[in-house]
């Protein structure tokens, strides 16, 4: 199987590095495209050293049979253009944020076998979670193939094509909000008098440590949460902080905003 990777910035980058360290896919079986490959400047160290690249998108397409298009959702229609005439028969995945199957079907065709994931960037770390949809054309082991790379880069959950605004907000989003609760946690740290290195592990592993609890306990966060908090004693004095500064209602805006700017971005 060759797969064809279409936009190598953070997520295309992320995607492909996660594939290369898990071995699913043979180097040279992978091919990059990208316009920066075009720059004169460019020059193809380690990161891409073991697959092909080309500035040629429409080359990409046609030598693969699985195509990933990792580029900006405001930029995907002239990518879709390059590669309408060679990729109509083929797996095309997009990971765009709002972009909708309606949008490349224009392209290809009604029939067409069009994919939609919404990864997140943990994938680099085989940490990553991909929400799938798959239009109805797609064939099982099309489908075993790509559920075989998202799973390769973290874990994988099936939606409908009408939740993937809902995803994008949440786990597409979502580690950068996790990172600046991540530096919150180590800033306040360093404030109370530790070093910023110690500071940023004790914080980091907690949010780790926090999620391991939720995805293997199976009790639900507040129960979690409950067993921190002694009575009269330190977390629910901080509890009690988070709530009058609204942080609950600040993560919920931040979703629901950026839930609603993937909707945007699909009109
Ligand atoms: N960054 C993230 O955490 C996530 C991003 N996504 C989606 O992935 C896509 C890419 O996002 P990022 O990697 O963050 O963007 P980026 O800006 O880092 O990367 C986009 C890449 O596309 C290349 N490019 C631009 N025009 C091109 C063209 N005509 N042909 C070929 N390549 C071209 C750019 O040179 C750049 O390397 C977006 O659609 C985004 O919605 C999805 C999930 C998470
Ligand atoms: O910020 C964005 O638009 C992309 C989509 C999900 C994560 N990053």
């Amino acid at each position: 199987m060759k797969l064809a990777i279409i936009g190598l910035g953070n997520m295309g980058k992320a995607i492909l590095n996660g594939i290369l360290k898990q071995k699913l896919i043979k180097p040279e079986n992978i091919i990059a495209a990208d316009k920066k490959f075009a720059d004169p400047d460019f020059e193809n160290t380690d990161e891409y050293a073991s697959v092909t690249v080309t500035a040629d998108n429409c080359l990409a397409a046609q030598e693969a049979d699985y195509i990933i298009l990792a580029v900006k959702p405001q930029i995907i229609n002239l990518v879709l253009e390059d590669i309408k005439k060679v990729a109509a028969a083929k797996v095309v995945i997009s990971i765009a944020a709002g972009v909708k199957t309606e949008l490349l079907a224009k392209y290809f065709g009604s029939r067409a076998k069009i994919v939609r994931v919404m990864p997140n960037t943990p994938a680099l770390v085989a940490a990553g979670m991909s929400a799938i949809y798959y239009s109805p054309a797609v064939e099982a082991d099309e489908k075993a193939f790509v559920d075989q790379i998202f799973n390769s880069l973290g874990k994988t959950v099936k939606v409908k094509e009408s939740e993937m605004d809902a995803v994008t907000g949440l786990s597409g989003s979502g580690p950068a909000f996790v990172y600046i609760f991540i530096e919150a946690l180590s800033d306040a740290g360093v404030l109370k008098g530790l070093d910023r290195k110690k500071a940023l592990k004790l914080a980091a592993q907690t949010v780790k440590g926090g999620a391991e609890m939720v995805l293997s306990s199976g009790k639900h966060p507040a129960e979690l949460k409950d067993m921190v908090c002694s009575p009269a004693g330190t977390t629910i004095t901080g509890v009690a902080t988070l709530e009058e500064q609204g942080f609950r209602s600040s993560v919920v805006q931040a979703v629901k905003t950026a839930a609603e700017r993937s909707e945007e971005l699909g009109k």
